[in-house]
């Protein structure tokens, strides 16, 4: 490592020109001499009275985020550092929890205790976190940015850790893995670890790029993995575990949605009884322009069944465009009179409604972690903008109004993360079939409470950060981004009044007759 050159403040101070320009930024000294034509914000911001051969930390950070300086065309600029002091502003370290208030949940706060998660868990997800850190931090941004899938070594890294195969919760298709390095065994791994995997996959802030990480998989291998038969099973699950060939769920159409009742996609068998012929076209489907397989909701003879179709002759996908990446493969896909052994049923048929009512349990559950944990991020870059960005002289978290939006987001956020654990100890306790019963109704709640408030805090965030909170680079770009895909989470896995309804309706069965006021 070089040793930095030391400078005094006084000497910083004589190059104070255009044709001479040296600033301190958080003790680091650099030379802008050169730089200040090719400054993205311009000579002019240099040149400002109070910034040539001045400390311009206060400045700088009021207007770049600190990964500016991290920049290695930019880092070369530092010449040395200021005599006898120390830089403050730490970056991002790879596997580091965040210090900044409620940016984490209680249980990995310093001082705080919980009644679910042990000290094993607490391994597991430093290390959970140093992973998506070091490997999956840095392709989302590249790959969220120009929309391709994500790369195959981020694939192959997962399941070199058996990622993916973790991803499906804990069960049988663990059995003889080696989770994380061996931080857990298959008999320990329980639904808090994989609430911890499915919280920080987000942490990326990449919202396409999070469903380009085979959430696909995540949603459309659960019903081959509990109901397919086990030839099929052999023949197709170890290969998506390994990330070698891709599954999606195919359930929602141009015509339905949320209401799988209407789905006017067609399974009919021929003659021999042998295959189904499945026709009909299914939208917004997940990881779909690059699946191999699809886990296929159809209208049958005797009511609804699910199919698992192989990409081959009939199937076609196209890309749809939404508002984030097309690294997510969002598609169209047309099944045009697709041949499918029946062995490829999923459960009984007609008896698709119980596949896809599990199904969606845990697809919610996931999307709740997922939006809980998005949430903290909100609150990590709202407590640091409000805190160096000042306004009217003041840093804006001295007004009343920035502060009562912050109040809101870090409330709904504890609530939301509270109301998942316990959720999540119950998944412990019940079986499969028990959690399709009595978790339906909780989980379309908390999915339905979890993406309003996440709404609300993306909209409070914009506010606070500004025209930043509609800019795709610089300060708000994270900000931006969660605002513009927030309307993700309120509508994949059922849109928020289908849910709250559903919540309602369930209650409403429960109801004892004998009940008066
Ligand atoms: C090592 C020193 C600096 C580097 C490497 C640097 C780099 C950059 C970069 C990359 C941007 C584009 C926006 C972004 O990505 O965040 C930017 C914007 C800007 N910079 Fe700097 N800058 C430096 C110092 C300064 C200083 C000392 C000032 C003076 C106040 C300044 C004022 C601005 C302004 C006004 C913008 C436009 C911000 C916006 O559009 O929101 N920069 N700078």
């Amino acid at each position: 490592m070089s040793t930095l050159k030391t400078f005094t403040r006084e000497e910083v101070e004589k190059h104070n020109t255009e044709d001479d320009l040296w600033v301190v930024i958080d003790a680091k000294v650099y030379d802008l001499t050169r730089f200040k034509n090719l400054h993205p914000g311009g000579i002019s911001a240099l040149l400002e009275e109070d910034i040539p051969g001045q400390d311009a930390t206060e400045a700088f950070y009021g207007l770049h985020r600190h990964e500016v300086l991290e920049r290695p065309q930019y880092k070369r600029l530092q010449i040395g550092i200021i005599e006898g002091e120390q830089p403050q502003i730490v970056g991002k370290v790879n596997g580091a929890l965040s210090d900044i208030p409620f940016a984490e949940p209680t249980w990995l706060t310093p001082g705080y205790h919980s009644p679910y998660f042990n000290e094993k868990h607490r391994k597991f997800q430093a290390a959970v976190r140093k992973f998506f850190d070091d490997y999956v931090y840095p392709d989302a941004q590249l790959r969220e940015a120009d929309g391709k899938r994500p790369s195959q070594d981020v694939f192959d890294k997962m399941a070199e850790v058996n990622l993916h195969a973790m991803r499906m919760g804990p069960g049988k298709h663990l059995k003889g893995l080696t989770l994380m390095n061996g931080l857990v065994t298959p008999e320990e791994f329980d639904y808090f670890h994989e609430l911890i995997i499915q919280q920080e996959v987000v942490r990326c802030g990449a919202r396409g790029y999070g469903d380009g990480l085979l959430a696909g998989c995540v949603i459309g291998l659960p019903p081959v993995l509990n109901f397919g038969s086990p030839e099929l099973k052999s023949r197709i699950v170890p290969d998506i575990l390994q990330g070698k060939k891709f599954i999606c769920l195919a359930v929602s159409e141009a015509h339905a949605g949320s209401d799988v009742f209407g789905l006017q996609t067609t399974a009919t068998k021929t003659e021999d009884g042998k295959h189904w012929i499945i026709s009909g076209n299914k939208k917004w489907i997940t990881n779909g322009t690059f699946a191999d397989y699809f886990t296929v909701g159809c209208k049958t003879e005797d009511g609804f069944t699910v199919i698992l179709v192989e990409r081959g002759d009939g199937v076609e996908t196209k890309p749809i465009k939404t508002a984030y990446s097309a690294t997510a493969g969002t598609a169209y896909v047309t099944f045009d009179k697709v041949k499918v052994p029946v062995e490829n049923t999923l459960g009984e048929e007609g008896g698709g409604i119980f596949v896809m009512l599990s199904n969606f349990n845990h697809e919610r559950w996931v999307m709740c972690c997922a939006s809980a944990r998005s949430q903290r991020l909100l609150i990590d870059e709202c407590m640091k903008w409000t805190a160096q960005r000042k306004a009217f002289g003041k840093p804006l978290n001295t007004q009343a109004v920035i502060r009562a939006k912050l109040a809101g987001m870090i409330a709904r956020t504890e609530a939301i993360q509270a109301w998942l654990e316990n959720i999540t100890y119950q998944m412990c306790n019940m079986s499969y079939k028990e959690q399709a019963n009595k978790l339906a109704g909780q989980l379309a709640f908390l999915k339905m409470y979890s993406t309003r408030s996440a709404a609300q805090s993306a909209a409070d965030a914009v506010q606070m950060f500004g025209g930043r909170g509609v800019t795709q680079t610089g300060m708000g770009k994270f900000i931006e981004h969660y605002h513009r895909a927030v309307p993700f989470d309120s509508l994949l896995g059922g849109a928020e009044d289908v849910l709250a309804d559903l919540g309602v309706r369930q209650a409403m069965r429960g109801m004892p007759s004998n009940a008066r006021l």
